[in-house]
């Protein structure tokens, strides 16, 4: 992180609880991107001190505040003005400093509009599904019918609560354009061609198998799903739209852009299409939650993936090892009898079997598999890549007597070194988060550079 100075900017998260949250993740990478001299932190506030917090917080002159539950709604009695659309939802989750205090609006909605836009779905003249009747399903009711959608039907269990979005929405439109249904009256939708937005909470971790709806003739009536659930990445419901042909997104996306809509609001900046990218990797790392170590043959990958993997309880995986299963060969025998193309195109179909499975594992790679441009955006996708910087006395020294790596089989040992990290030590640095010095240091200190970085 910058240094933080007197002419450091504040902006931060109110909300009960924060300290989960994954915003300053967003925020921080967002002005580090930019190059703005600003910091984004979290403030726990209780039900009762929300108002004082927010007037102290325009006193203390803090640039902007995103608003999580439960203070969606009681923060609008504390804003000097609401954005039209947050006001009639109904919840606001962004402060933006106006003249003699805050003004609120609702970047979840944007987020999940500029989500949709980005995937190319389409609300206008389309037939939309809502599941749920939460605040999440309600906003996006509203969205739907803001946004010219044909029909917008609210499904969900409870018809009470459906029924008070319908008319609230109705009411606002002077239309009948939201319609409720129960659980098991969907075959009441004629269209085929629906978009459907899954807000309700179930599928959520830790219960990834639960679905809403489970039948696949419900499914047959989309043309794309969308979960505000990121958490599992991949959620039943998803998996549903899947089989039955139809694209599906989940929710990560909708938290991104509620975030770079907020940071452009204060900033007075555009992010771009590319900046977003970068951060939507960041966030998938971090849900990921890997951690990947990289480097040259003998830098110790193997060694301290294992030393980490036992000492903080973590699950271990080494695509050496994984390969020579898979394979049931040797690394030597691979290269022998297959060559180092085949072995190659191997890592690769690897990292993406690991990529769609592992989550908060320690993963050594071979010293060769992130040459790959393939591979690299893969794993930085995956957690914190780690790359274990030895020096060249080092490595020979843990090399010289290693007869397990065909690379350096029959060649002058210092050489080859010389060689490959001409062609590698730049890709090793770009592709990590982090660096890690390993010559003479005990583990439990190198893995403090980890988790601190
Ligand atoms: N930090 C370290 N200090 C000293 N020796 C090490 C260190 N890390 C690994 N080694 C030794 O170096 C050799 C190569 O380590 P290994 O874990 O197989 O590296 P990699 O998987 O990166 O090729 C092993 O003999 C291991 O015991
Ligand atoms: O650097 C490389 O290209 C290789 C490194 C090896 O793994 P380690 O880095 O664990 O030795 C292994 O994948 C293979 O021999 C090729
Ligand atoms: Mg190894």
């Amino acid at each position: 992180m910058k240094e933080i100075k007197g002419t450091t900017k504040l902006c931060g998260l109110v909300g009960n609880p924060v300290e989960h949250s994954i915003s300053p993740l967003i925020h921080n990478n967002l002005s580090k991107l930019k190059d703005i001299d600003m910091v984004y932190t979290t403030f726990r506030v209780e039900d009762e001190d929300v108002d004082s917090a927010i007037k102290g917080a325009y006193a203390l002159g803090i640039v902007g505040l995103n608003v999580t539950v439960p203070h969606k709604q009681r923060v609008m009695e504390s804003l000097v003005a609401i954005d039209p659309l947050a006001k009639a939802i109904g919840a606001v989750n962004t402060l933006v400093r106006d003249e003699k205090g805050f003004k609120g609006y609702n970047t979840d909605i944007l987020g999940l509009e500029r989500e949709l836009m980005d995937e190319g779905l389409s609300i206008k003249n389309k037939t939309c599904i809502i599941l749920g009747a939460g605040g999440a399903a309600g906003a996006i009711t509203f969205l739907c019918a803001s946004r010219e959608a044909k029909k917008v039907f609210v499904i969900n269990r409870s018809l009470d609560k459906a029924n008070s979005i319908k008319e609230a929405v109705n009411a606002h439109f002077n239309s009948d354009i939201v319609e409720v249904l129960g659980l098991d009256e969907y075959e009441r939708i004629e269209d085929n061609d629906c978009l459907c937005i899954q807000c309700t909470s179930v599928g959520l971790y830790p219960n990834v198998e639960d679905v809403i709806i489970s039948d696949d003739a419900f499914y047959k009536k989309l043309s794309a799903g969308v979960d505000i659930i990121y958490n599992p990445y991949r959620t039943r419901f998803m998996k549903l739209c899947n089989k039955a042909g139809k694209k599906a997104y989940n929710g990560l996306k909708m938290l991104l852009y509620q975030g770079v809509c907020a940071y452009e609001l204060w900033t007075d900046t555009k992010i771009s299409a590319s900046e977003c990218q970068k951060i939507y990797t960041k966030m998938r790392a971090h849900m990921a939650g890997n951690i990947i170590l990289i480097g040259f043959m003998g830098s110790g990958k193997s060694t301290f993936g294992k030393w980490i993997a036992k000492h903080k309880d973590m699950e271990f995986i080494d695509t050496d090892d994984y390969i020579e299963s898979k394979e049931n060969m040797s690394i030597n025998e691979i290269f022998e009898t297959k060559g180092e193309e085949y072995f190659r195109e191997l890592e690769t179909s690897v990292v993406k079997e690991l990529q769609a499975k592992l989550t908060n594992c320690v993963i050594s790679v071979g010293g060769g598999l992130v040459v790959k441009p393939e591979n690299q955006k893969l794993l930085a996708n995956m957690g914190k890549v780690v790359y274990l910087e030895t020096p060249k006395c080092e490595l020979i020294k843990r090399l010289s007597s290693s007869n397990n790596r065909p690379l350096l089989k029959d060649v002058n040992l210092s050489d080859r070194i010389d060689e490959l990290m001409e062609k590698r030590e730049e890709i090793y640095k770009k592709a990590a988060t982090v660096k890690v010095d390993t010559a003479n240091r005990d583990f439990e200190d190198m893995y403090k550079d980890i988790i601190n970085s």
